[in-house]
């Protein structure tokens, strides 16, 4: 079973206008509530793909009641704990450019850390856990890292993708997969990322540190993919882009459906790639059919060191 886990997640109020004026009143007609945070993306978009799966995290208020519902109606399965505080709103603006305003993650006070920790000890060896979107600073690191510990022990496929200093303590944990894109992996090494060549160079550090796979996402110039044995480049399809929150989510949710069911890395990988176009291209999420039309204008190469 996949699990997704959701400490931050948000309602994704995402409005298109023709253009924005700030410091003006805007009105708008084109507007949509969705449920976000980077996991509940994973959750969509895995269930979208065939994988059932289990959204877990931390949610409240009506907010909280609001994604719950939604998914439901999507047939993913919550197990998400209630928190006292209502879950942020997110604010997309799609003018001429795009500008989000996200808001700040919940307080989880120590017995709902331990209630997700009771959670995560009835999964099973072969299970996943996508740990995605931010992690608040008000959590101890030693939370995060407890989490890491368990699902090493319970031989758990631990995926990251998050950012901050959580991130930076989780990369040492030898996760299974992270999905950095150039600014999150420049942000580990204090660095900017501006080439293809600095990201496989970075990602191989990580992946001397013991991180078994490596996808850094290069938004419209496709991706990077490094492990022990293996660098592939994958250029992304050109389209129209509509809205490009959850891209990452959908490369990260097309690889694990594909790798899950055994089919090798590199069509995972492209897989991948589709689903963050597919998705990139569109209002919502990806859907399956979206990501096979897509898949053959994925170009794949091998990068020999
Ligand atoms: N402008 C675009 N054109 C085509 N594909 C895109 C575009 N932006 C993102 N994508 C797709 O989505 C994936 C993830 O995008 P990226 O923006 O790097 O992730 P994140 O949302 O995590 O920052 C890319 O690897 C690519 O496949
Ligand atoms: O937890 P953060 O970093 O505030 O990000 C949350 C936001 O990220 C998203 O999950 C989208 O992520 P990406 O655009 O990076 O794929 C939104 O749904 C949500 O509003």
């Amino acid at each position: 079973m996949i699990y997704t886990c959701t400490i931050t997640p948000s309602i994704d109020y995402t409005t298109y206008l023709s253009s924005f004026l700030p410091g003006e009143l805007n009105r708008t007609k084109e507007v949509y509530y969705y449920p976000g945070g980077k996991g509940i993306n994973v959750s969509r978009v895995l269930k979208r793909l065939g994988e059932d799966n289990t959204a877990l995290g931390f949610v409240g208020g009506f907010t909280g009641e609001y994604i719950k519902h939604f998914l439901e109606q999507e047939n993913i399965k919550t197990e998400f704990i209630d928190t006292e505080e209502i879950t942020r709103i997110n604010v997309k603006i799609k003018a001429d450019q795009e500008t989000e305003l996200n808001g700040p993650g919940p307080m989880i006070a120590e017995h709902q850390q331990q209630e997700l920790l009771s959670k995560l000890q009835h999964l099973q060896k072969g299970d996943w856990l996508v740990l995605a979107g931010s992690l608040p600073e008000t959590i101890p690191l030693s939370f995060y890292k407890e989490i890491a510990n368990l699902c090493r022990q319970l031989g758990i496929k631990i995926v990251l993708d998050t950012s901050g200093p959580a991130f930076n303590e989780l990369v040492k944990e030898r996760p299974f997969l992270i999905k950095p894109n150039e600014h999150e992996l420049g942000d580990l090494f204090d660095t900017t990322i501006s080439s293809k060549e600095e990201a496989i160079h970075y990602a191989k550090k990580l992946n001397e540190l013991g991180v078994e796979n490596i996808i850094v996402s290069l938004g419209g110039d496709g991706a990077i993919f490094v492990s022990n044995d293996t660098i592939l480049e994958a250029k992304a399809p050109k389209g129209k882009v509509v809205n490009t929150v959850g891209a990452g989510d959908s490369l990260l949710s097309g690889f694990i459906s594909s790798y899950a069911k055994g089919q090798g890395v590199p069509t995972a990988f492209r897989y991948g790639v589709a689903s963050g176009s597919a998705t990139a291209f569109q209002t919502d999420l990806c859907k399956k059919e979206d990501v096979e039309a897509l898949i053959d204008q994925v170009q794949l190469k091998s990068i020999k060191e």
